[in-house]
């Protein structure tokens, strides 16, 4: 349904998106993460004709990406970072006016405007205007505004940032639900936890380019890590630490303020392993957990930094 192939952005020297390929299909909610500045929005505005870039090709629909090719802005729901609604409008106004811009039928319009009120559950704000609204309410109705014609695709940047938890999990469901009723999302965001919440395939990005790519499954295993432990409070020696690194699987051992960290490939009774040992030197130990790999370790084994930096 997308195709981006080797695009090129530069902003004088910066060089935002260095040969990025993309390849997103039709029913998929594809995730987009990367830090901040690893140029996610900027692939969003290249890929919506909104911003001109120095080399590459783009292709949505089967069709060339171009600014004047209003055939395939149709079709295209977009909910950007910044909030673009109409203060002097209320809610339903605003959904209305922006639904108008693609769909001339009222009665079908004046579904299509409860429909998206009730997705993002702003029953109790209809004839609200804007200027009244808390931030995550705002950011609600600006998806509404964006989402409220269907469209085949939906390209949502980073759309909970600073929104409060209860308005976060209702766009996440309306997302999903959206994707249900056959929409086709792309999703932009530096929370991997969402991401791996609701994205069926994701792209991770790093300086303007795709550094992994595929579902939260296969991206999982394409690293070493298989199993993160954590021990708190230890007065462990050097000895012992070297120790605990000679375990068998264990490859990383982080040891600060008390907390021992260790890294494991995926193998049976890796934790089995460390709490023996912990006990046969009777060392008192806190609480202990074990985590699989996240999309953070994907992201650490790869590019050698945490994705939160
Ligand atoms: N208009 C601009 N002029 C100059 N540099 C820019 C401009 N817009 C973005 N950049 C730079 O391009 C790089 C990519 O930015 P971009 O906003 O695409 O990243 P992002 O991943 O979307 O980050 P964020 O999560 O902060 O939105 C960054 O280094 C940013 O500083």
């Amino acid at each position: 349904m997308i195709h981006i192939e080797n695009l090129v952005k530069r902003y004088g020297d910066l060089v935002a998106l260095n040969h990025l390929n993309l390849d997103i299909k039709e029913g998929e909610i594809f995730g987009l993460l990367g830090p901040n500045g690893s140029g996610k929005t900027t692939a969003i505005n290249c890929l919506l004709s909104l911003l001109k870039y120095d080399k590459g090709d783009i292709e949505i629909f089967g069709q060339k990406m171009t600014p004047d090719n209003y055939e395939v802005k149709q079709q295209i729901g977009i909910v950007l970072q910044n909030v673009a609604v109409f203060d002097e409008l209320t809610v339903s106004e605003n959904i209305d006016y922006f639904c108008g811009l693609y769909i001339h039928d009222k009665n079908r319009r004046r579904e299509l405007v409860e429909e998206a009120i009730r997705f993002v559950g702003l029953e109790d704000y209809r004839k609200t205007r804007p200027q009244k609204l808390s931030g995550g309410l705002l950011r609600r109705l600006n998806i509404a505004c964006g989402i409220a014609h269907k469209p085949r695709l939906i390209i949502l940047d980073e759309p909970t940032v600073a929104v409060d938890p209860q308005s976060r999990n209702k766009i996440l469901e309306g997302i999903q639900e959206l994707n249900r009723q056959g929409s086709t999302i792309i999703y932009t965001s530096h929370y991997m936890e969402e991401v791996e919440q609701i994205c069926t395939r994701i792209a991770i990005m790093d300086h303007g380019r795709v550094i992994a790519s595929g579902t939260t499954e296969e991206l999982k295993k394409m690293i070493k890590t298989g199993e993160t432990i954590t021990v708190e409070a230890l007065l462990l020696t050097e000895k012992q630490l070297q120790d605990i690194r000679n375990l068998p699987h264990v490859f990383d051992v982080h040891y600060e303020d008390q907390i021992l960290t260790l890294r494991c490939t995926g193998a049976q009774h890796n934790l089995i392993r460390i709490l023996n040992y912990l006990q046969s030197q009777n060392l008192t130990f806190g609480r202990v957990f074990s985590e699989l790999p996240t999309l953070n370790d994907v992201f650490l084994e790869i590019t050698g930094k945490q994705l939160r930096d």
